[in-house]
């Protein structure tokens, strides 16, 4: 986890940018499965996560990939009813999982508002916490082959917003999160710990609002200030931006 690990790669628009991003994610989840038999990945909700999701549904190369051996994650999600199409994992799905053979049994549902757990937060939050437990092999995550995180142009990755209540915590994997910024106000988010799992974390970020933020997420600067600077992989960790984005660098 140093700086030499850290690489920022441009694209000319978000549509390359969203489609280079598919077809590296193909890729790197057939290497997963050639070396470990399966794969683990976290998606994310936003603009640019959706649209990889699209790409990676229009690419011929994703047979190239054994969706019955992916293990699906998300690393935040909107506490909103099952099915909602608030929710990343409804994006997700209306976007790729419907056009895919996957195992029910290994896309990990982030919690709803309606599940088990009814409008409990913090219940919600621990039971998807033990849910990675259970996959974690030991540890309190698994080694996600790769994470995805969009980034919001306050800097804020998954629901890990700028000082607010929830960055900090390092007691969890997962966390409930009250009076996001973003709307909706409840979502339950991955903390660093569970990011710092990763293999690989990929942050994807479009556009000229993002620029300020990717500058400062690039250099590593204040978490608290700006969150995404705080997520690293073991392995790799990837800045994949458009050249709006690029600007300040
Ligand atoms: O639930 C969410 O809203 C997210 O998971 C959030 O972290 C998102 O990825 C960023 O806000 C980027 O979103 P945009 O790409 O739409 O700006």
């Amino acid at each position: 986890m140093t700086r030499e690990t850290v690489l920022v790669v441009r694209h000319e628009s978000p549509e390359v940018l969203a489609a280079a991003t598919a077809g590296r994610l193909l890729a790197a989840i057939a290497d997963a499965q050639a070396a470990r038999g399966l794969a683990h990945v976290s998606l994310t909700g936003g603009t640019i996560g959706g649209k990889t999701l699209a790409a990676v549904a229009a690419s011929p190369a994703r047979e190239s990939v054994d969706w019955k051996r992916v293990h699906l994650w998300w690393s935040d999600e909107r506490f909103l009813p099952a099915g909602d199409p608030e929710r990343n994992a409804t994006q997700a799905q209306d976007a790729l999982l419907g056009a895919l053979d996957l195992d029910p049994a290994t896309v990990h549902l982030p919690p709803a508002s309606d599940g088990p757990d009814g409008d409990d937060l913090d219940a919600a939050a621990a039971r998807y916490a033990a849910e990675l437990l259970q996959f974690g092999a030991g540890a309190e995550a698994p080694e996600f082959d790769v994470l995805l995180l969009g980034m919001g142009p306050d800097g804020h990755v998954a629901s890990l917003f700028p000082h607010h209540a929830g960055l900090g915590r390092d007691d969890s994997s997962v966390v409930g999160v009250r009076e996001s910024p973003k709307p909706p106000p409840l979502r339950v988010s991955f903390t660093f710990g569970a990011i710092a799992r990763a293999r690989q974390v990929w942050l994807v970020a479009a556009g000229a609002e993002k620029a300020a933020a990717v500058a400062r997420g690039v250099a590593a600067g204040d978490v608290s200030e700006t969150p995404a600077a705080g997520v690293f992989g073991t392995e790799r960790t990837l800045w994949l931006i458009d050249q709006a984005a690029a600007t300040d660098l």
